[in-house]
């Protein structure tokens, strides 16, 4: 039994439906140690063959046994299988990958193996000890002569230590000194046992082996055996080859992502843009919401709900109840709220306490001696919905005083004499209306004591009890027009607040409720709008990323085409080839996200030291979920990039991915 057999092996071309036989019944059987060579006019079937025994072709009739057993050419991973341990190829062009280095394309064909990493380093240097490049192992195939690559193409072919040498005009390209050189190793490998089979034109090669085989038009004519076999060594120790697991994959495409470093640069720029855009717009978004909640609770209490009365008896909504203030104007008597009615609202379970108050539709302050006037409009009583440090320059006004919001200030005593009014005495002029529902004009002395800084409300506020008793001087109608009512905890001011809602009067709603909470939800939700809005621009500059990296994938594979044949010839599956595109793009991404993550921190840096100056807070917040979210988005968007043109590369036949310029 031979230990290679070629059995009826028929193989034609086919362009549309013209059939071109190459092979026409091919049967050899072949030796270890042997060392033949395959002669042949130029375009006889000779490289068509070694595609063939090479286990690259796999449409063809025949028969190809090896140690007896039949390889099955259908099966795509047994010949992958058979590549990997039983094939090692050398080429005419050499075929080096020229991102690797010299060391690096002898462990190529190492990664296949289940020695250790140190075994495979140290095999690889052995192998290219022997070829006689002990001093070039870290250089770029670029950097080598002819006759040095092909050396090292020859270290590679032997280092998962295949039983089969295939060898395409293995000296086509070099000098003659060359030529005797890797006659010399080639010689070698067969004395080393293994089965050398070279094709050749040249009668040089062909005088040097032990046998030399003849065709012409698709068959052998001659086979002729110059000298016997060489003797097997004894001791024939055989590497065991394995798929190649997944971490190689990764650290090949970071070595090609490497040597093309600038190009790769450039994409992961484009893709770390869109996601800083996206990263900064988040972190943005959530600093302005934190902002205005902040800004809100520093001038209301979130524990207290406003409570007016229901003048429609329906539920009526957040900006329905703040124009029932407005229309007060006209009618002061249809706000006012019941005594009755405040006592049920009073033993509400969660209420704390229920607090009067009155707000003036509209109002005029008059400074006194100077006589400046000033009008406005809704002026209330302070209540447990103001915070006392909102106030920046005074204290709360307890009786017969008031403070003033710094913009109301303002207009009275000029922009910049505003602080001025604290101190100063002015007259208060309302219009309500007394018992009998007539009109009456209630003036009030008042005290300004403080000034409300504050960026949301007006801020401008008088004591309770002042109003009240001017009322009663007048005779006016005493009953409240707005509830500052306090729930027993934070969590339960929503209930309390739907509780109050709830009440019916003859089937009719009583109150109203404003909660500062409910203000805070609309308020976010405009912010949640506008940032949405810009996520969606940096969802745009994700999506033309995605875009950029289809393309460069593209041309990586046309680029690489030939280095992928190569890497099936080696034994890698497709899904090798595949990972090696799709890891690649991963590693972009991941590159680009931690990119991104470095200019959104630097940014935010930027941004919030810029504002923190003019509104003491930091209006970028960036929290650990909008980093995660960049993260999966870059992962994500990089892999379903890669698909199509990974897919693309792992489909490529190999016969014609090596035969690629
Ligand atoms: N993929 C292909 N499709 C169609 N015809 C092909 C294909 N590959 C090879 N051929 C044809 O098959 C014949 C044999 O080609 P092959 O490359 O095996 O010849 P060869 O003996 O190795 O030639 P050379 O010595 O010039 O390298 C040639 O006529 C070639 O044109």
């Amino acid at each position: 039994m031979a230990f290679l057999e070629l059995n009826d092996i028929f193989k034609s071309y086919f362009l549309g439906n013209n059939e071109f036989p190459v092979l026409k019944g091919i049967s050899l059987s072949f030796e270890k140690g042997e060392f033949v060579s395959i002669l042949g006019e130029s375009g006889g079937g000779k490289s068509t063959l070694m595609n063939i025994v090479g286990g690259l072709d796999r449409e063809f009739k025949g028969q190809v046994k090896v140690n007896g057993e039949l390889l099955d050419h259908r099966n795509e991973k047994q010949l992958d299988e058979y590549r990997r341990s039983t094939i090692g190829h050398i080429y005419q062009s050499y075929n080096l990958i020229p991102h690797l280095t010299v060391l690096d394309n002898v462990l190529v064909s190492l990664d296949m193996t289940t020695l250790s990493s140190a075994e495979k380093k140290q095999r690889a240097e052995e192998l290219l000890t022997k070829v006689g490049l002990t001093d070039q192992i870290h250089k770029y195939p670029k950097h080598l002569s002819g006759g040095q690559k092909q050396r090292v193409a020859i270290a590679r072919a032997l280092a998962s230590d295949p039983q089969i040498i295939i060898a395409d005009e293995p000296t086509g390209a070099l000098d003659s000194k060359n030529t005797q050189e890797v006659l010399a190793l080639m010689d070698e490998i067969a004395k080393d046992g293994k089965l050398v089979i070279a094709v050749t034109h040249s009668s040089e090669v062909a005088n040097h082996g032990t046998r030399i085989v003849h065709m012409a038009d698709g068959k052998i004519d001659q086979d002729e055996r110059l000298k016997p076999a060489y003797q097997i060594p004894d001791d024939p120790t055989h590497i065991q080859t394995q798929k190649l697991p997944a971490h190689a994959s990764y650290e090949f495409s970071f070595k090609h992502l490497m040597y093309n470093f600038w190009r790769n640069s450039l994409i992961m720029v484009g893709v770390a843009i869109g996601l800083f855009a996206v990263m900064i717009f988040s972190g943005l978004g959530n600093g302005v919401n934190r902002y205005i909640q902040q800004q809100i609770n520093s001038v209301a209490n979130p524990r207290v709900i406003q409570v007016l009365k229901n003048t429609t008896g329906r539920k009526m909504n957040q900006q329905e109840l703040m124009e029932t203030f407005q229309n007060m104007a006209g009618d002061p008597q249809a706000g006012m709220i019941d005594e009755g009615q405040i006592r049920r609202l009073d033993k509400l379970s969660g209420v704390q306490k229920v607090e009067k108050g009155y707000t003036l539709p509209t109002y005029r302050l008059e400074v006194a001696k100077t006589g400046k006037v000033q009008s406005g409009t809704a002026l209330s009583t302070w209540n447990a919905n103001d915070k006392a440090d909102s106030i920046k320059h005074g204290h709360e006004p307890r009786r017969g005083e008031m403070v003033i919001g710094k913009q109301e200030a303002a207009q009275m005593m000029g922009a910049k004499r505003y602080r001025k009014i604290v101190g100063k005495k002015l007259n208060l002029t309302f219009n309500w209306i007394n018992q009998q529902g007539q009109p009456v004009a209630v003036q009030v002395p008042v005290k300004v004591v403080g000034l409300v800084d504050s960026a949301t409300a007006g801020g401008s506020a008088i004591n309770y009890e002042t109003v009240y008793q001017a009322l009663k001087d007048k005779n006016a109608d005493k009953r409240p027009n707005f509830l500052a009512v306090k729930a027993a905890s934070l969590d339960q001011v929503q209930t309390v607040a739907d509780r109050i809602d709830a009440l019916r009067s003859q089937n009719r709603r009583v109150f109203g409720t404003i909660t500062v909470g409910s203000m805070l939800k609309r308020i976010n939700s405009y912010v949640k709008l506008a940032s949405s809005i810009l996520a969606g621009v940096a969802a745009i500059s994700l999506l033309v990323s995605a875009l950029m990296i289809i393309v460069t994938m593209y041309m990586s594979v046309s680029e690489r085409t030939k280095e992928i044949g190569i890497l099936r010839a080696l034994g890698e599956r497709k899904v090798d080839i595949r990972r090696l595109f799709t890891s690649e793009s991963i590693l972009i991404g991941l590159f680009a996200a931690v990119l991104a993550l470095v200019i959104t921190l630097l940014a935010t840096w930027g941004i919030n030291s810029a504002f923190y100056g003019l509104i003491k807070f930091n209006i970028v917040q960036l929290t650990f979920g909008n980093v995660i979210f960049a993260f999966l988005a870059a992962l994500i968007i990089s892999f379903l990039a890669a698909l199509l043109p990974a897919r693309r590369a792992a489909k490529l036949n190999p016969i014609e991915a090596l035969a690629a310029e």
